[in-house]
């Protein structure tokens, strides 16, 4: 199995964020996280990728049990993630962030590089060559220099996304990546976001953009409370009787996509 979320459960001083959660994500194909706000949907991305540990349940990626391993060990096993606010390097060029990525799973270590010793000048030119693919990939090939910190929002929020791919993964955990971004900006991620399913990566993505969701995603998972109250394609979770009464006056944007579905 690729990604397996078995009875995953997580609270906070009474709280319970994250209550008795199952599923599982298949590489090739876009999985949607969805919930009103304070649904678990974080807590879900920060227990995956080893921020936090949880109270009881299983997650396994590659048969691997992600529970007992730290957030770098989990990245070198082929997943990445990227964060709710931008976690970009300001005074580095936007080609040098994503190298930053790229050396997660970088054959020569850190100190070797430090050293400069031999293979490592080859392996940075081969990161550097990568970095820019990347970079292209994502709509960003005019941006190789650009300062990061100069990039309009939209293109840093792709700039992340760039930084997360350049250290090859197989799962991608993409949370609210179109937060901020204009009409313009949200049709060119999703774009992106389809062509790198096409390229036979998983992605799990957190959004409230419901209309990018809808388009984009293979099946939704819906939290409320940190429950899992329905899970299906979109179709069938736009016509979902308990989503629309958790939505209900919480979400405007889920109420206009049902209905614009129907
Ligand atoms: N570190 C923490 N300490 C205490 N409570 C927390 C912590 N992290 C999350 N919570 C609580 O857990 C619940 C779930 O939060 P979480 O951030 O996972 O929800 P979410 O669905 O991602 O929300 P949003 O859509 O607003 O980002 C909330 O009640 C939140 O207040």
């Amino acid at each position: 199995m690729f990604l397996e979320v078995k009875g995953l459960t997580k609270h906070f001083d009474g709280v319970t964020a994250v209550d008795n959660v199952s599923f599982k994500v298949f590489p090739g194909e876009i999985f949607a996280l969805i919930g009103p706000n304070g649904a678990g949907k974080t807590t879900v991305f920060n227990l995956i990728s080893g921020i936090l540990k949880p109270d009881s349940g299983d997650v396994k990626f590659k048969g691997k049990d992600l529970t007992v391993l730290k957030p770098f060990q989990i990245r070198t096993l082929g997943m990445a993630r990227t964060f709710q606010n931008l976690q970009l390097f300001s005074s580095m060029s936007s080609v040098e962030n994503v190298m930053a990525g790229a050396h997660v799973t970088g054959k020569k270590g850190f100190v070797q590089s430090l050293l400069r010793l031999p293979g490592v000048a080859i392996e940075e030119k081969e990161t550097y060559r990568l970095s820019v693919s990347v970079m292209r990939e994502m709509g960003l090939g005019s941006d190789i220099d650009t300062p990061a910190s100069t990039l309009p929002f939209g293109k840093q929020r792709l700039l992340e996304i760039a930084r997360a791919l350049s250290g090859a993964p197989e799962l991608l955990l993409l949370d609210e990546p179109a937060a901020g971004l204009n009409a313009g900006e949200t049709k060119q991620l999703a774009e992106n976001l389809k062509k790198l399913r096409e390229k036979g990566l998983a992605l799990i993505l957190v959004e409230h953009d419901m209309d990018t969701v809808m388009e984009v995603a293979d099946r939704i998972l819906v939290l409320n409370f940190g429950i899992p109250i329905a899970m299906g394609t979109p179709e069938e979770i736009r016509n979902d009787t308990q989503v629309k009464k958790a939505y209900l006056g919480e979400d405007e944007e889920f109420e206009y996509a049902a209905g614009a579905g129907a």
